[in-house]
């Protein structure tokens, strides 16, 4: 299916996702049925061959630079260590002429950057648009790159070529702004003195122009590199600087030894300088205009200066086109420019930040809202192919924990298989589980966001809308080796369905943790394996309330397994914790009055505490 540019770029982002997800399917698609043929004996082309010992083996060798670019983009930080290891050039220049730091901050690789800088790389490097390591990550909006290169001193009042600092390109509002803003007022740095820094350059050109011209020094002179003074004002957009140099006759089209012309500057830096000798410049052949205009309306601009001047060369009487018209043009976004980032590579950025903007938003609305200063970091990895192994065309054993062994590197802990949730424990914590995650993976039809990756909170909302949609209780079955993750996975489940049903500025959270709190204390104790495993059986259900068309109570049921462990200690391990916690925290007199003064009467007492107190709780409410 080919589908034309213009066309794909006038869509809406959802719709463009899916359109171009669907293209990548048929390409897929196609590639395999085509090497099927290939492989088929006598299909397709002509098979070689094999080769014979005295042919020579043609082997194409990447550069370590080249590999390392690579493994930084797919966040393979193994990979990025062992080549730096086996001495990848940290300085290694990438296509734009900055940086392996340049493209850390693009992709949001905070660990890569770390290791590149802790090995000396230089933080304060400027590609050829001098721009930053900053300026890429304000533009991404990827926080933890900013605060990195921050810590690590980077310059935030380093210009590009267009005289923009980073905090230009963060988006008002956005925790990159914040956290530059606070920054520069930490460093005695406000607004205005920015503003006059910034407006210092054109305005220190024009009066040494204005010196220059008095002086009657030619206005013309070159540098090493052809350069004019026209060129530094027209790359710049200096527009009164333009002005008065053509005005007092500096030449308006020389070439630099690059065969660059001022207007081709202009034209490449999104700068609209509307001076009368646009239209007499030679026409640019179509090619190189589509690869230097920085924008739409630039090219347009210069294709009207164009046909005016071919017509103006046959006919001279033909008046020039209005000036104005070229003045009003409006300016390219600041962005587009210096990235110049194809269409495939803005949306997989879209993709990354879009799916999580709004978790961004409210988490901005929680940061400027917290007085403890704490930021709710989210963190969900976009989804891959392999979120659902069933879908994987090899289904080995050794395909399976490769896939889970990867996505484990990765921190994506959860795997669909099919309808089954799979969870590797992470054994420490992730940002994905706060109630802006929650409320991110609700969803009003039951259908899952297929931008969401698997979660259990996908699974919770799954048995969710399966208890409306069937009317009967439903039930979760959690099923592991101890240490698994159970207990933490089933305390997410009621998490999410008290954010799903919380009425508005009522919060069970603070229920629910002292409800787990007792659960725990009476039914779970050290193990070898898990230092606060459960010794009961867990029954999560969920009920439907006919008359409300909603859920009517999330209820755990616990069963006491292990009464033996209040009497008997296996080996190295613990009684129930409540049997600690009352040890540790009951006053003398109380542990007297419960003849809780000797440790064997102990055992005694919490036999009967264990057995009196029958847990079951209900999380009401919901
Ligand atoms: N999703 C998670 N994120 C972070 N840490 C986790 C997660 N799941 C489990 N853990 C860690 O692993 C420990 C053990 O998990 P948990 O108690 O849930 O295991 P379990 O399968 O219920 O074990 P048992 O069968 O012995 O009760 C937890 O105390 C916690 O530190």
């Amino acid at each position: 299916m080919e589908i034309d540019q213009c066309l794909l770029e006038s869509l809406p982002f959802g719709q463009r996702q899916r359109l171009v997800r669907r293209m990548r399917c048929d390409q897929i698609r196609e590639y395999y049925e085509r090497e099927k043929t290939l492989q088929k004996p006598g299909g397709g082309v002509k098979v070689k061959a094999p080769p014979t010992s005295h042919m020579k083996k043609h082997r194409i060798r990447f550069s370590l630079g080249d590999i390392i670019q690579d493994a930084i983009i797919r966040h393979d930080d193994k990979e990025v260590l062992r080549l730096l290891k086996e001495r990848a050039d940290p300085k290694t220049t990438i296509s734009s002429g900055g940086s392996l730091l340049h493209l850390c901050a693009r992709h949001d690789n905070v660990f890569a950057a770390e290791v590149l800088i802790e090995r000396g790389l230089n933080v304060n490097l400027q590609d050829e648009d001098l721009w930053t390591a900053l300026h890429i990550a304000c533009v991404c909006d990827h926080a933890d790159m900013v605060l990195l290169l921050l810590l690590t001193g980077v310059n935030v009042l380093l210009q590009d070529v267009n005289g923009n600092i980073p905090l230009d390109y963060a988006t008002e509002g956005t925790e990159t702004s914040y956290i530059l803003r606070k920054h520069l007022e930490e460093n005695g740095i406000d607004v205005s003195s920015m503003h006059t820094m910034r407006t210092q350059r054109p305005s220190t050109m024009l009066s040494d122009v204005r010196q220059l011209v008095s002086s009657g020094v030619s206005l013309n002179q070159r540098n090493n590199d052809g350069v004019t003074l026209l060129h530094i004002a027209c790359a710049s957009g200096y527009r009164e600087v333009v002005s008065v140099l053509l005005e007092d006759g500096a030449d308006p089209q020389p070439s630099d030894n690059g065969y660059w012309t001022p207007l081709h500057l202009a034209a490449k830096y999104g700068q609209v300088l509307s001076y009368h000798c646009t239209f007499t410049y030679p026409v640019v052949s179509d090619p190189q205009r589509e690869s230097i205009a920085a924008s739409d309306p630039i090219m347009a601009m210069l294709l009207r200066a164009e046909e005016c001047w071919v017509e103006r060369l046959k006919d001279p009487s033909v008046p020039p086109p209005p000036s104005d018209e070229l003045i009003l043009l409006p300016p390219p976004l600041p962005c587009s420019t210096p990235l110049s980032m194809s269409l495939s590579k803005r949306d997989s950025l879209l993709e990354k930040c879009a799916m999580f903007m709004c978790t961004c938003t409210k988490t901005m609305c929680g940061y400027y809202g917290n007085l403890c200063g704490v930021v709710l970091q989210v963190k969900l990895m976009p989804p891959a192919p392999n979120d659902d192994l069933a879908s994987l065309s090899e289904l080995t054993n050794s395909s399976l924990l490769y896939e889970m062994q990867k996505r484990f590197g990765n921190d994506q802990i959860y795997t669909y298989i099919g309808h089954i949730l799979l969870l590797v424990n992470p054994n420490k914590e992730l940002p994905i589980y706060s109630s802006l995650v929650s409320q991110l993976y609700l969803s009003s039809s039951g259908r899952l966001c297929s931008s969401l990756p698997p979660h259990i909170f996908s699974s919770a909302e799954r048995a969710y809308h399966m208890m409306l949609q069937e009317r009967r209780p439903q039930c979760f079955i959690l099923s592991g080796e101890s240490g698994s993750g159970k207990t933490e996975a089933c305390k997410h489940i009621v998490r999410h369905l008290a954010v799903r049903s919380s009425p508005k500025g009522f919060s069970l959270e603070p229920r629910m943790n002292q409800v787990n709190c007792i659960l725990e204390a009476f039914g779970h104790a050290k193990t070898t394996m898990n230092d606060n495993s459960s010794r009961v059986i867990k029954l999560l259900s969920l009920q439907y309330c006919d008359k409300r068309k909603t859920l009517l109570r999330a209820r755990i049921y616990t069963y006491m397994l292990e009464k033996s462990r209040v009497a008997y200690l296996p080996r190295q391990q613990h009684n129930f914790n409540i049997f600690y916690l009352m040890a540790e925290g009951l006053s003398p007199e109380e542990k007297s009055a419960l003849h809780l003064n000797n440790f064997v009467k102990c055992v005694c007492v919490c036999v009967r505490v264990c057995v009196r107190v029958r847990v079951r709780v209900c999380v009401c409410g919901v």
